[in-house]
Protein backbone atom coordinates (compact mmCIF):
# COMPACT_ATOMS: atom_id res chain seq x y z
CA UNK A 1 0.00 0.00 0.00
CA UNK A 2 1.41 3.34 -1.05
CA UNK A 3 0.55 5.98 1.40
CA UNK A 4 2.27 9.46 -0.12
CA UNK A 5 0.37 10.63 -3.32
CA UNK A 6 1.56 10.35 -6.59
CA UNK A 7 1.32 12.49 -9.18
CA UNK A 8 -0.18 10.98 -12.22
CA UNK A 9 1.75 10.16 -15.18
CA UNK A 10 0.67 13.46 -17.77
CA UNK A 11 -0.84 11.02 -20.04
CA UNK A 12 -3.53 9.87 -17.32
CA UNK A 13 -6.69 10.51 -18.27
CA UNK A 14 -8.87 12.80 -16.16
CA UNK A 15 -10.64 10.80 -13.13
CA UNK A 16 -13.93 11.28 -11.98
CA UNK A 17 -13.48 12.73 -8.60
CA UNK A 18 -13.61 9.79 -5.58
CA UNK A 19 -14.02 7.03 -8.51
CA UNK A 20 -11.95 4.07 -7.60
CA UNK A 21 -9.75 3.37 -10.93
CA UNK A 22 -7.75 0.90 -11.74
CA UNK A 23 -4.71 2.19 -13.59
CA UNK A 24 -1.48 1.35 -14.75
CA UNK A 25 1.02 3.64 -12.82
CA UNK A 26 4.57 4.37 -14.32
CA UNK A 27 6.76 6.83 -13.27
CA UNK A 28 6.73 10.19 -14.97
CA UNK A 29 9.49 10.61 -17.72
CA UNK A 30 10.41 7.58 -18.11
CA UNK A 31 7.65 5.45 -19.58
CA UNK A 32 8.50 2.56 -17.49
CA UNK A 33 5.80 0.48 -15.28
CA UNK A 34 7.15 0.21 -12.22
CA UNK A 35 3.83 -0.24 -10.43
CA UNK A 36 1.26 -2.88 -11.35
CA UNK A 37 -1.61 -1.53 -8.93
CA UNK A 38 -4.14 -3.74 -8.17
CA UNK A 39 -6.77 -0.99 -7.37
CA UNK A 40 -6.25 2.53 -6.69
CA UNK A 41 -7.78 5.29 -5.26
CA UNK A 42 -7.89 8.45 -7.66
CA UNK A 43 -9.14 12.02 -6.69
CA UNK A 44 -8.55 15.35 -8.87
CA UNK A 45 -7.45 18.03 -6.66
CA UNK A 46 -6.87 21.58 -7.96
CA UNK A 47 -3.70 23.30 -7.75
CA UNK A 48 -3.62 26.70 -6.22
CA UNK A 49 -6.20 29.31 -6.97
CA UNK A 50 -8.93 28.44 -9.52
CA UNK A 51 -8.44 29.33 -13.35
CA UNK A 52 -10.99 29.90 -15.85
CA UNK A 53 -10.90 26.49 -17.46
CA UNK A 54 -7.81 24.84 -16.31
CA UNK A 55 -7.71 21.05 -16.41
CA UNK A 56 -7.61 21.63 -20.19
CA UNK A 57 -4.81 21.68 -21.80
CA UNK A 58 -4.13 24.82 -24.20
CA UNK A 59 -2.04 25.62 -27.02
CA UNK A 60 -1.07 28.75 -29.16
CA UNK A 61 1.41 29.95 -31.25
CA UNK A 62 3.59 31.87 -28.99
CA UNK A 63 5.58 34.15 -31.82
CA UNK A 64 4.62 36.70 -33.68
CA UNK A 65 2.10 36.20 -36.51
CA UNK A 66 3.64 36.23 -39.93
CA UNK A 67 6.26 34.37 -41.94
CA UNK A 68 9.37 34.19 -39.64
CA UNK A 69 12.28 32.06 -39.82
CA UNK A 70 11.37 29.65 -36.49
CA UNK A 71 8.00 30.04 -34.71
CA UNK A 72 7.48 28.47 -31.51
CA UNK A 73 4.03 27.06 -30.70
CA UNK A 74 3.47 26.24 -26.96
CA UNK A 75 1.53 24.11 -25.12
CA UNK A 76 0.19 23.92 -21.44
CA UNK A 77 -1.46 21.40 -19.21
CA UNK A 78 -2.17 17.66 -18.34
CA UNK A 79 -2.38 16.47 -21.92
CA UNK A 80 0.95 18.09 -22.87
CA UNK A 81 2.55 15.11 -23.12
CA UNK A 82 0.15 12.85 -24.43
CA UNK A 83 0.17 15.58 -27.45
CA UNK A 84 3.93 15.68 -28.23
CA UNK A 85 3.67 11.77 -28.12
CA UNK A 86 1.40 11.72 -30.74
CA UNK A 87 2.43 14.25 -33.25
CA UNK A 88 5.92 12.76 -32.98
CA UNK A 89 3.85 8.74 -32.94
CA UNK A 90 6.42 8.22 -30.48
CA UNK A 91 5.55 6.11 -27.01
CA UNK A 92 8.74 7.88 -25.44
CA UNK A 93 8.59 11.51 -24.25
CA UNK A 94 12.33 13.40 -25.10
CA UNK A 95 14.00 14.53 -22.08
CA UNK A 96 13.34 17.17 -19.97
CA UNK A 97 13.99 20.58 -20.58
CA UNK A 98 16.67 19.34 -23.95
CA UNK A 99 16.02 20.21 -27.22
CA UNK A 100 15.41 17.04 -29.27
CA UNK A 101 14.87 17.23 -32.87
CA UNK A 102 11.44 15.04 -34.32
CA UNK A 103 9.32 14.80 -37.12
CA UNK A 104 6.11 16.11 -36.19
CA UNK A 105 3.13 14.28 -38.13
CA UNK A 106 -0.74 15.09 -38.35
CA UNK A 107 -1.92 12.33 -35.86
CA UNK A 108 -5.04 11.68 -38.61
CA UNK A 109 -3.50 11.62 -42.03
CA UNK A 110 0.20 10.65 -40.26
CA UNK A 111 1.40 13.01 -43.12
CA UNK A 112 4.53 14.97 -42.22
CA UNK A 113 4.73 18.65 -40.83
CA UNK A 114 7.89 19.30 -40.33
CA UNK A 115 11.14 18.47 -38.23
CA UNK A 116 11.18 20.25 -35.74
CA UNK A 117 13.13 20.88 -31.91
CA UNK A 118 10.51 20.17 -29.59
CA UNK A 119 11.02 20.57 -25.60
CA UNK A 120 9.42 19.07 -22.66
CA UNK A 121 8.70 20.73 -19.66
CA UNK A 122 7.29 18.35 -17.05
CA UNK A 123 5.51 20.05 -14.26
CA UNK A 124 5.95 22.18 -12.03
CA UNK A 125 9.42 23.12 -13.38
CA UNK A 126 7.59 25.15 -16.28
CA UNK A 127 7.11 29.07 -17.00
CA UNK A 128 2.91 28.29 -16.07
CA UNK A 129 3.68 25.33 -13.39
CA UNK A 130 2.07 23.06 -15.50
CA UNK A 131 2.94 20.20 -17.81
CA UNK A 132 4.30 22.26 -21.22
CA UNK A 133 5.51 21.98 -24.48
CA UNK A 134 7.21 23.91 -27.19
CA UNK A 135 7.41 23.42 -30.46
CA UNK A 136 9.96 25.61 -32.47
CA UNK A 137 8.93 24.71 -36.22
CA UNK A 138 10.30 26.40 -39.09
CA UNK A 139 7.96 29.81 -39.43
CA UNK A 140 5.98 29.32 -42.70
CA UNK A 141 2.04 29.80 -42.73
CA UNK A 142 1.63 26.34 -43.18
CA UNK A 143 3.68 24.39 -41.05
CA UNK A 144 2.24 26.68 -38.37
CA UNK A 145 -1.04 26.42 -38.95
CA UNK A 146 -0.39 22.39 -40.11
CA UNK A 147 0.64 22.16 -36.22
CA UNK A 148 -1.91 24.28 -34.94
CA UNK A 149 -4.39 22.31 -36.56
CA UNK A 150 -2.84 19.18 -35.79
CA UNK A 151 -3.21 19.60 -31.82
CA UNK A 152 -6.55 20.90 -32.34
CA UNK A 153 -7.02 17.53 -32.99
CA UNK A 154 -5.54 15.52 -29.98
CA UNK A 155 -8.33 15.12 -27.64
CA UNK A 156 -8.60 17.23 -24.49
CA UNK A 157 -6.46 20.06 -26.13
CA UNK A 158 -8.05 23.55 -27.01
CA UNK A 159 -6.65 26.72 -28.85
CA UNK A 160 -5.47 29.29 -25.44
CA UNK A 161 -7.39 32.42 -24.56
CA UNK A 162 -5.20 35.78 -24.37
CA UNK A 163 -2.66 35.77 -21.76
CA UNK A 164 -3.89 32.63 -20.22
CA UNK A 165 -0.56 30.96 -20.17
CA UNK A 166 0.36 33.75 -18.01
CA UNK A 167 -2.86 33.66 -15.82
CA UNK A 168 -2.02 29.51 -15.37
CA UNK A 169 1.65 30.85 -14.35
CA UNK A 170 0.20 33.30 -12.04
CA UNK A 171 -2.33 30.65 -10.33
CA UNK A 172 0.33 28.64 -9.50
CA UNK A 173 2.07 30.94 -7.80
CA UNK A 174 5.16 31.30 -10.81
CA UNK A 175 4.43 35.29 -10.95
CA UNK A 176 2.92 37.77 -8.81
CA UNK A 177 0.47 40.38 -9.88
CA UNK A 178 3.10 42.88 -10.05
CA UNK A 179 5.50 40.60 -12.65
CA UNK A 180 2.57 39.94 -14.53
CA UNK A 181 2.00 43.26 -15.00
CA UNK A 182 6.16 43.62 -15.56
CA UNK A 183 5.42 40.94 -18.00
CA UNK A 184 2.81 42.52 -19.87
CA UNK A 185 4.97 45.94 -20.20
CA UNK A 186 7.61 44.23 -21.74
CA UNK A 187 5.94 42.61 -24.59
CA UNK A 188 4.66 45.92 -25.19
CA UNK A 189 7.60 47.68 -24.34
CA UNK A 190 8.99 50.35 -27.73
CA UNK A 191 11.70 51.90 -26.20
CA UNK A 192 14.40 51.41 -24.10
CA UNK A 193 13.31 53.03 -20.30
CA UNK A 194 10.43 51.04 -20.97
CA UNK A 195 12.03 47.94 -21.72
CA UNK A 196 14.55 48.52 -18.36
CA UNK A 197 11.60 49.24 -16.15
CA UNK A 198 9.34 46.65 -17.01
CA UNK A 199 12.30 43.71 -17.07
CA UNK A 200 12.78 45.30 -13.41
CA UNK A 201 9.20 45.05 -12.50
CA UNK A 202 9.01 41.34 -13.76
CA UNK A 203 12.69 40.45 -11.97
CA UNK A 204 9.55 41.27 -9.01
CA UNK A 205 11.28 44.39 -7.47
CA UNK A 206 8.24 46.22 -6.35
CA UNK A 207 6.70 43.17 -5.52
CA UNK A 208 9.51 42.84 -3.07
CA UNK A 209 9.57 46.07 -2.23
CA UNK A 210 5.99 45.57 -0.82
CA UNK A 211 6.33 41.80 0.92
CA UNK A 212 9.30 43.67 2.82
CA UNK A 213 6.48 46.81 4.07
CA UNK A 214 3.51 44.06 4.49
CA UNK A 215 6.02 41.83 6.55
CA UNK A 216 6.96 45.27 9.05
CA UNK A 217 2.92 45.46 9.26
CA UNK A 218 2.31 41.81 10.30
CA UNK A 219 5.02 42.36 13.19
CA UNK A 220 3.65 45.40 14.37
CA UNK A 221 0.19 43.49 13.95
CA UNK A 222 1.65 40.46 15.85
CA UNK A 223 2.78 42.97 18.82
CA UNK A 224 -0.62 45.12 19.41
CA UNK A 225 -2.63 41.51 19.44
CA UNK A 226 0.00 40.63 21.84
CA UNK A 227 -0.75 43.50 23.94
CA UNK A 228 -4.32 43.23 23.44
CA UNK A 229 -4.55 39.58 24.78
CA UNK A 230 -1.36 39.09 27.44
CA UNK A 231 -1.26 43.45 28.51
CA UNK A 232 -1.92 42.56 31.63
CA UNK A 233 0.87 40.11 32.19
CA UNK A 234 4.01 40.60 33.12
CA UNK A 235 5.95 38.17 31.18
CA UNK A 236 5.36 40.59 27.71
CA UNK A 237 8.52 42.10 27.11
CA UNK A 238 8.34 45.79 27.82
CA UNK A 239 8.20 48.54 24.88
CA UNK A 240 6.49 46.21 22.88
CA UNK A 241 4.06 49.07 21.40
CA UNK A 242 6.30 51.46 21.00
CA UNK A 243 8.94 49.80 19.58
CA UNK A 244 6.12 48.14 16.82
CA UNK A 245 4.79 52.58 16.90
CA UNK A 246 8.32 53.18 15.59
CA UNK A 247 8.27 50.64 12.93
CA UNK A 248 5.43 51.57 11.49
CA UNK A 249 5.92 55.17 11.42
CA UNK A 250 9.06 54.70 9.12
CA UNK A 251 7.08 52.63 7.06
CA UNK A 252 4.65 55.68 6.75
CA UNK A 253 8.01 57.92 5.95
CA UNK A 254 8.89 55.05 3.22
CA UNK A 255 5.08 55.26 1.55
CA UNK A 256 5.37 58.37 1.27
CA UNK A 257 8.43 59.09 -0.65
CA UNK A 258 6.95 56.97 -2.95
CA UNK A 259 4.04 57.87 -3.73
CA UNK A 260 5.19 61.58 -4.05
CA UNK A 261 7.09 59.26 -7.04
CA UNK A 262 4.26 58.16 -8.26
CA UNK A 263 3.23 60.05 -11.47
CA UNK A 264 7.09 59.23 -12.67
CA UNK A 265 6.50 55.77 -13.56
CA UNK A 266 3.00 55.94 -14.89
CA UNK A 267 4.62 58.49 -17.55
CA UNK A 268 7.39 56.32 -18.18
CA UNK A 269 4.90 53.62 -19.45
CA UNK A 270 2.40 55.71 -20.91
CA UNK A 271 4.67 58.39 -22.27
CA UNK A 272 5.67 62.10 -20.96
CA UNK A 273 4.04 64.86 -22.18
CA UNK A 274 6.20 67.02 -24.18
CA UNK A 275 5.12 71.08 -25.93
CA UNK A 276 6.64 72.86 -28.02
CA UNK A 277 5.46 76.35 -27.61
CA UNK A 278 6.50 79.82 -28.65
CA UNK A 279 5.76 82.76 -30.99
CA UNK A 280 4.64 82.79 -34.21
CA UNK A 281 7.71 81.69 -36.84
CA UNK A 282 10.14 80.71 -34.17
CA UNK A 283 10.41 77.16 -35.87
CA UNK A 284 8.04 74.64 -33.58
CA UNK A 285 6.92 72.82 -36.31
CA UNK A 286 10.36 72.31 -37.89
CA UNK A 287 11.79 71.20 -34.38
CA UNK A 288 9.15 68.77 -34.16
CA UNK A 289 9.70 67.18 -37.79
CA UNK A 290 13.28 67.17 -36.63
CA UNK A 291 12.51 65.65 -33.47
CA UNK A 292 9.87 62.56 -34.68
CA UNK A 293 12.12 62.26 -38.13
CA UNK A 294 9.06 62.59 -40.29
CA UNK A 295 6.63 65.41 -41.68
CA UNK A 296 3.93 65.68 -38.78
CA UNK A 297 3.69 69.31 -39.34
CA UNK A 298 3.47 71.87 -42.18
CA UNK A 299 6.62 74.28 -42.20
CA UNK A 300 6.26 77.56 -43.86
CA UNK A 301 7.93 81.23 -43.56
CA UNK A 302 3.88 82.39 -43.11
CA UNK A 303 3.47 82.99 -39.36
CA UNK A 304 0.52 81.36 -38.30
CA UNK A 305 0.97 78.44 -40.08
CA UNK A 306 0.01 75.97 -37.50
CA UNK A 307 -3.42 75.67 -35.91
CA UNK A 308 -4.60 72.47 -34.23
CA UNK A 309 -2.24 70.72 -31.90
CA UNK A 310 -0.43 68.08 -33.73
CA UNK A 311 0.83 65.34 -31.54
CA UNK A 312 3.58 62.39 -32.38
CA UNK A 313 4.43 59.25 -30.22
CA UNK A 314 8.20 59.63 -30.08
CA UNK A 315 11.29 57.79 -28.58
CA UNK A 316 13.34 60.71 -27.01
CA UNK A 317 16.92 60.02 -26.03
CA UNK A 318 15.12 56.26 -25.06
CA UNK A 319 12.18 57.66 -23.39
CA UNK A 320 7.98 57.11 -24.62
CA UNK A 321 7.24 61.05 -25.37
CA UNK A 322 3.80 62.21 -26.96
CA UNK A 323 4.86 65.54 -28.92
CA UNK A 324 3.11 68.03 -29.22
CA UNK A 325 3.07 71.10 -32.06
CA UNK A 326 0.80 74.29 -31.09
CA UNK A 327 -0.15 77.54 -32.59
CA UNK A 328 2.02 79.90 -32.20
CA UNK A 329 0.97 82.46 -28.94
CA UNK A 330 0.39 86.19 -30.08
CA UNK A 331 -3.03 88.29 -29.92
CA UNK A 332 -5.34 89.95 -32.23
CA UNK A 333 -5.71 87.87 -35.09
CA UNK A 334 -8.59 85.96 -37.00
CA UNK A 335 -11.17 83.43 -35.05
CA UNK A 336 -9.64 80.29 -36.28
CA UNK A 337 -5.95 81.15 -35.40
CA UNK A 338 -7.19 82.19 -31.96
CA UNK A 339 -9.37 78.56 -31.00
CA UNK A 340 -5.58 77.59 -32.05
CA UNK A 341 -3.63 79.98 -29.76
CA UNK A 342 -6.66 78.88 -27.14
CA UNK A 343 -6.18 74.93 -27.92
CA UNK A 344 -2.05 75.89 -27.62
CA UNK A 345 -2.40 77.21 -24.15
CA UNK A 346 -4.79 74.39 -22.79
CA UNK A 347 -2.33 71.65 -24.17
CA UNK A 348 0.58 74.14 -22.63
CA UNK A 349 -1.21 73.41 -19.16
CA UNK A 350 -0.91 69.44 -19.70
CA UNK A 351 3.15 69.56 -20.11
CA UNK A 352 5.09 67.39 -17.93
CA UNK A 353 7.91 69.10 -20.18
CA UNK A 354 7.69 72.23 -22.31
CA UNK A 355 10.17 73.14 -25.05
CA UNK A 356 10.04 76.73 -25.21
CA UNK A 357 11.26 78.11 -28.66
CA UNK A 358 11.96 81.61 -29.93
CA UNK A 359 13.71 83.07 -32.99
CA UNK A 360 17.55 84.02 -31.62
CA UNK A 361 17.46 86.36 -34.69
CA UNK A 362 13.94 88.50 -33.54
CA UNK A 363 14.93 88.01 -29.57
CA UNK A 364 13.99 91.98 -29.45
CA UNK A 365 10.94 91.80 -31.29
CA UNK A 366 7.52 92.33 -28.99
CA UNK A 367 6.11 88.80 -29.73
CA UNK A 368 9.73 87.45 -28.24
CA UNK A 369 9.33 89.34 -25.14
CA UNK A 370 5.80 88.71 -24.45
CA UNK A 371 6.66 85.18 -24.43
CA UNK A 372 9.95 85.67 -22.21
CA UNK A 373 8.02 87.61 -19.75
CA UNK A 374 4.71 85.61 -19.38
CA UNK A 375 4.99 81.70 -20.06
CA UNK A 376 9.14 81.12 -19.54
CA UNK A 377 9.16 83.72 -16.82
CA UNK A 378 6.10 81.97 -14.76
CA UNK A 379 7.32 78.10 -15.55
CA UNK A 380 10.69 79.33 -13.86
CA UNK A 381 8.74 81.04 -10.90
CA UNK A 382 7.18 77.59 -9.98
CA UNK A 383 9.13 75.62 -7.18
CA UNK A 384 11.09 72.92 -8.31
CA UNK A 385 8.93 70.42 -6.81
CA UNK A 386 8.95 66.85 -8.98
CA UNK A 387 4.81 67.44 -9.66
CA UNK A 388 5.80 71.18 -11.22
CA UNK A 389 6.10 71.45 -14.65
CA UNK A 390 9.61 71.68 -16.24
CA UNK A 391 10.65 73.99 -19.39
CA UNK A 392 14.05 73.79 -21.72
CA UNK A 393 14.38 77.13 -23.63
CA UNK A 394 15.40 76.82 -26.93
CA UNK A 395 16.82 79.94 -29.24
CA UNK A 396 16.47 78.76 -32.97
CA UNK A 397 17.66 79.74 -36.11
CA UNK A 398 21.17 80.33 -34.56
CA UNK A 399 22.50 79.92 -38.33
CA UNK A 400 21.18 83.24 -38.85
CA UNK A 401 23.19 85.27 -36.09
CA UNK A 402 26.07 86.22 -37.60
CA UNK A 403 24.83 87.62 -40.34
CA UNK A 404 21.61 89.52 -38.79
CA UNK A 405 20.83 90.37 -35.40
CA UNK A 406 23.09 90.88 -32.20
CA UNK A 407 22.27 87.49 -30.66
CA UNK A 408 20.98 86.70 -26.92
CA UNK A 409 22.28 89.11 -24.19
CA UNK A 410 23.14 88.27 -20.27
CA UNK A 411 20.05 88.81 -18.79
CA UNK A 412 18.98 85.81 -21.07
CA UNK A 413 17.57 82.67 -19.17
CA UNK A 414 19.57 79.87 -19.54
CA UNK A 415 19.06 78.28 -22.76
CA UNK A 416 20.08 76.16 -25.86
CA UNK A 417 21.16 77.51 -28.99
CA UNK A 418 19.77 75.57 -32.25
CA UNK A 419 19.37 75.22 -35.84
CA UNK A 420 16.99 73.18 -37.13
CA UNK A 421 18.23 73.94 -40.67
CA UNK A 422 21.54 72.93 -40.47
CA UNK A 423 21.07 70.78 -37.62
CA UNK A 424 23.65 72.42 -35.56
CA UNK A 425 23.02 71.85 -31.70
CA UNK A 426 20.96 68.89 -32.10
CA UNK A 427 23.03 66.53 -30.02
CA UNK A 428 23.13 69.19 -27.01
CA UNK A 429 19.15 69.77 -27.10
CA UNK A 430 18.87 65.51 -27.60
CA UNK A 431 21.28 65.55 -24.40
CA UNK A 432 19.24 67.76 -22.72
CA UNK A 433 16.15 66.15 -23.14
CA UNK A 434 17.38 63.22 -21.81
CA UNK A 435 18.30 64.91 -18.02
CA UNK A 436 14.64 66.18 -17.97
CA UNK A 437 13.02 63.12 -19.18
CA UNK A 438 15.33 61.40 -17.17
CA UNK A 439 13.68 63.60 -14.46
CA UNK A 440 10.36 63.59 -15.47
CA UNK A 441 9.96 60.04 -15.78
CA UNK A 442 12.35 58.32 -13.31
CA UNK A 443 15.58 56.70 -14.28
CA UNK A 444 14.12 52.95 -14.45
CA UNK A 445 17.94 51.32 -13.81
CA UNK A 446 18.78 53.32 -10.83
CA UNK A 447 16.46 54.36 -7.77
CA UNK A 448 13.33 52.80 -6.34
CA UNK A 449 11.65 50.62 -8.57
CA UNK A 450 8.65 52.65 -10.16
CA UNK A 451 4.74 52.89 -9.18
CA UNK A 452 3.74 52.12 -12.89
CA UNK A 453 -0.17 51.84 -12.53
CA UNK A 454 -2.73 53.84 -11.15
CA UNK A 455 -3.76 50.52 -8.94
CA UNK A 456 0.01 51.01 -7.40
CA UNK A 457 -0.58 54.19 -6.39
CA UNK A 458 -4.25 53.30 -4.90
CA UNK A 459 -3.02 50.43 -2.91
CA UNK A 460 -0.29 52.45 -1.44
CA UNK A 461 -2.21 55.62 -0.64
CA UNK A 462 -5.19 53.18 0.84
CA UNK A 463 -2.17 51.51 2.89
CA UNK A 464 -0.89 55.36 4.16
CA UNK A 465 -4.68 56.48 4.51
CA UNK A 466 -5.26 53.68 7.26
CA UNK A 467 -1.97 54.47 8.42
CA UNK A 468 -3.14 57.77 9.27
CA UNK A 469 -6.59 56.09 11.05
CA UNK A 470 -3.58 53.94 13.47
CA UNK A 471 -1.89 57.21 14.43
CA UNK A 472 -5.09 58.70 15.42
CA UNK A 473 -7.21 55.60 17.10
CA UNK A 474 -6.61 55.64 21.05
CA UNK A 475 -8.51 52.12 21.39
CA UNK A 476 -5.77 49.24 20.49
CA UNK A 477 -8.68 46.88 19.04
CA UNK A 478 -9.17 49.99 16.33
CA UNK A 479 -5.49 50.28 16.23
CA UNK A 480 -5.32 46.78 15.32
CA UNK A 481 -8.26 47.10 13.00
CA UNK A 482 -6.30 49.76 10.82
CA UNK A 483 -2.89 47.91 10.22
CA UNK A 484 -5.01 45.00 9.19
CA UNK A 485 -6.72 47.55 6.43
CA UNK A 486 -3.23 48.81 5.33
CA UNK A 487 -1.50 45.42 5.41
CA UNK A 488 -4.67 44.39 3.23
CA UNK A 489 -3.57 47.02 1.04
CA UNK A 490 0.08 45.85 0.42
CA UNK A 491 -1.24 42.22 -0.11
CA UNK A 492 -3.37 43.18 -2.54
CA UNK A 493 -1.19 45.17 -4.26
CA UNK A 494 1.17 42.01 -5.42
CA UNK A 495 -1.92 39.62 -5.90
CA UNK A 496 -2.76 38.34 -2.88
CA UNK A 497 -6.49 37.88 -2.46
CA UNK A 498 -6.75 39.51 -5.23
CA UNK A 499 -10.16 40.12 -7.09
CA UNK A 500 -11.26 38.34 -10.41
CA UNK A 501 -11.96 42.04 -12.01
CA UNK A 502 -8.38 42.98 -11.41
CA UNK A 503 -6.82 39.58 -12.93
CA UNK A 504 -9.55 40.03 -15.87
CA UNK A 505 -8.18 43.91 -16.81
CA UNK A 506 -4.70 42.81 -16.88
CA UNK A 507 -5.08 39.61 -18.58
CA UNK A 508 -7.07 41.50 -21.30
CA UNK A 509 -3.50 43.46 -21.95
CA UNK A 510 -1.85 40.22 -22.93
CA UNK A 511 -2.14 38.67 -26.42
CA UNK A 512 -3.09 34.96 -27.52
CA UNK A 513 0.19 32.92 -26.63
CA UNK A 514 1.45 34.72 -23.82
N1 LIG B 1 17.34 80.08 -41.04
C1 LIG B 1 16.56 79.26 -40.36
N2 LIG B 1 15.26 79.15 -40.66
C2 LIG B 1 14.48 78.31 -39.95
C3 LIG B 1 15.01 77.53 -38.92
N3 LIG B 1 14.01 76.79 -38.40
C4 LIG B 1 12.89 77.10 -39.09
N4 LIG B 1 13.18 78.01 -40.03
C5 LIG B 1 12.26 78.62 -40.97
O1 LIG B 1 11.36 79.45 -40.24
C6 LIG B 1 10.07 79.45 -40.87
C7 LIG B 1 8.99 79.08 -39.85
O2 LIG B 1 9.18 77.74 -39.47
P1 LIG B 1 8.00 76.89 -38.82
O3 LIG B 1 8.60 75.61 -38.41
O4 LIG B 1 6.83 76.86 -39.71
O5 LIG B 1 7.69 77.80 -37.58
P2 LIG B 1 6.51 77.65 -36.52
O6 LIG B 1 7.03 78.15 -35.22
O7 LIG B 1 5.95 76.29 -36.52
O8 LIG B 1 5.46 78.69 -37.10
P3 LIG B 1 3.88 78.79 -36.80
O9 LIG B 1 3.29 77.43 -36.90
O10 LIG B 1 3.41 79.67 -37.89
O11 LIG B 1 3.73 79.39 -35.45
C8 LIG B 1 10.15 78.47 -42.02
O12 LIG B 1 10.39 79.18 -43.22
C9 LIG B 1 11.37 77.63 -41.68
O13 LIG B 1 12.00 77.11 -42.85
C10 LIG B 1 16.41 77.64 -38.63
O14 LIG B 1 16.97 77.01 -37.73
N5 LIG B 1 17.12 78.53 -39.37
K1 LIG C 1 5.21 79.33 -39.91
MG1 LIG D 1 4.07 75.61 -36.87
Amino acid sequence: IVHSPIRLHPCFPLVPASEPQFPHLRTPDSGDAVWNVRWALCTRRSSGAPVPGSGATIFALSSGQGRCGVAVIRTSGPASGHALRILTASGDLPPARHASLRLLSDPRSGEPLDRALVLWFPGPKSFTGEDCVEFHVHGGPAVVSGVLQALGNVPGLRPAEAGEFTRRAFAHGKLNLTEVEGLADLIHAETEAQRRQALRQLDGELGHLCRGWAETLTKALAHVEAYIDFGEDDNLEEGVLEQADIEVRALEVALGAHLRDARRGQRLRSGAHVVVTGPPNAGKSSLVNLLSRKPVSIVSPEPGTTRDVLETPVDLAGFPVLLSDTAGLREGVGPVEQEGVRRARERLEQADLILAMLDASDLASPSSCNFLATVVASVGAQSPSSSSQRLLLVLNKSDLLSTEGPGPGPDMPPHLLLSCVTGEGLDGLLEALRKELAAVCGDPSTGPPLLTRARHQHHLQGCLDALGHYKQSKDLALVAEALRVARGHLTRLTGGGGTEEILDIIFRDFCVGK
